[in-house]
């Protein structure tokens, strides 16, 4: 049965409806960053660059690092555009835009976040790396798709331990792919698990002049532990990048340059260089 044109929207030109892009002119590992400007960061590195394609928030440049086919694209921030950045890749790879079907045979596409995030343990440095091994979302991305609902024995004790009103949402728990995560495994390298909720200010309990709802909310997350396992870090795409890989059946993984520490009150004063660091380590760690 073709999808009707309603739900699978193919521009005029033959791209698909947000990210502009054609299907040949996504490669099969893909960066995923939040902030637009940061694309050019990640393609200044490569050997040559193959295209540059862009709409609102969604910048995408094609290239080669290495002898590797990567694409660097921009997603925004929050987890409403990774439903759409997931759902707009998927397809460009698992449909045929002119028949309109799923594809037989599907392809799995191999995706790493390379973003910024706030820790909440005090032990955590300002300017250090940490591989996100599971994704918590609070923003409730996943429960609007029929799926298994993630680590339900984890998202219990989330829900045990960390206590919030009955008004938001249930939070859901994805593990990040674990092949995927062994490429970026070296001594820079921690490991933790990461919230993801819907906002910087509010829903990471930050106050300028609103009184957040939840007031010792990160003091209840750097205490949570279920079976030896911490929360260590805060930020709004990681959950919904897990939950939509794993759902449609590609390797993810979430690599955080740590910029503010919540617990000391610290934030980084050489923010870009650490970005660009993290870049640069995961381009070699792609290539490895
Ligand atoms: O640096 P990026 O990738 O945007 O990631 C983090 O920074 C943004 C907030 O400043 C949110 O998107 C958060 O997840
Ligand atoms: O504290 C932080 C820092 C970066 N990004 C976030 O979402 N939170």
């Amino acid at each position: 049965m073709p999808i009707a044109n309603s739900e699978l929207i193919i521009n005029p030109d033959g791209s698909i409806y947000h990210l502009n892009l054609k299907p040949y002119q996504l490669a099969q590992t893909i960066i995923t960053v939040g902030d637009p400007e940061r694309v050019k960061e990640i393609s200044k590195h490569f050997d040559v660059i193959e295209l540059k394609v862009g709409k609102r928030e969604f910048h995408t440049h094609t290239g080669i690092y290495k002898n590797k086919r990567i694409s660097v694209i921009s997603t925004g921030i929050g987890t409403d555009n990774i439903d759409i950045v997931f759902n707009e890749l998927d397809a460009l790879v698992n449909v045929d835009f002119n028949t309109r079907e799923v594809k037989k045979e599907l392809t799995q596409l191999d995706i790493v976040r390379v973003g910024t995030s706030g820790a909440v343990q005090s032990d955590i440095p300002v300017d250090s790396f940490l591989l996100s091994q599971r994704g918590i979302g609070f923003d409730s991305l996943m429960h609007w798709y029929d799926s298994d609902g993630g680590d339900l024995a984890f998202a219990k004790a989330v829900s045990q331990q960390i206590k919030r009103s009955n008004v938001h949402a249930a939070p859901y728990v994805v593990s990040c792919n674990k092949d995927l995560a062994k490429k970026f495994q070296t001594i820079e390298m921690q490991n933790g698990n990461t919230i993801t909720n819907v906002g910087f200010y509010g829903p990471q309990s930050r106050k300028i002049r609103l009184e957040p709802a939840e007031k010792d909310l990160n003091s209840q997350i750097a205490d949570f532990n279920y079976e030896g396992s911490k929360i260590t870090n805060l930020e709004m795409e990681t959950a919904g990048i897990y939950a939509m890989a794993s759902l449609l059946g590609h390797r993810a993984v979430s690599l955080n340059a740590i910029l503010a520490n919540r617990a000391t009150g610290e934030f980084s004063d050489k923010p870009k260089d650490t970005v660009e660091k993290l870049i640069k380590f995961t381009l070699d760690c792609l290539v490895a």
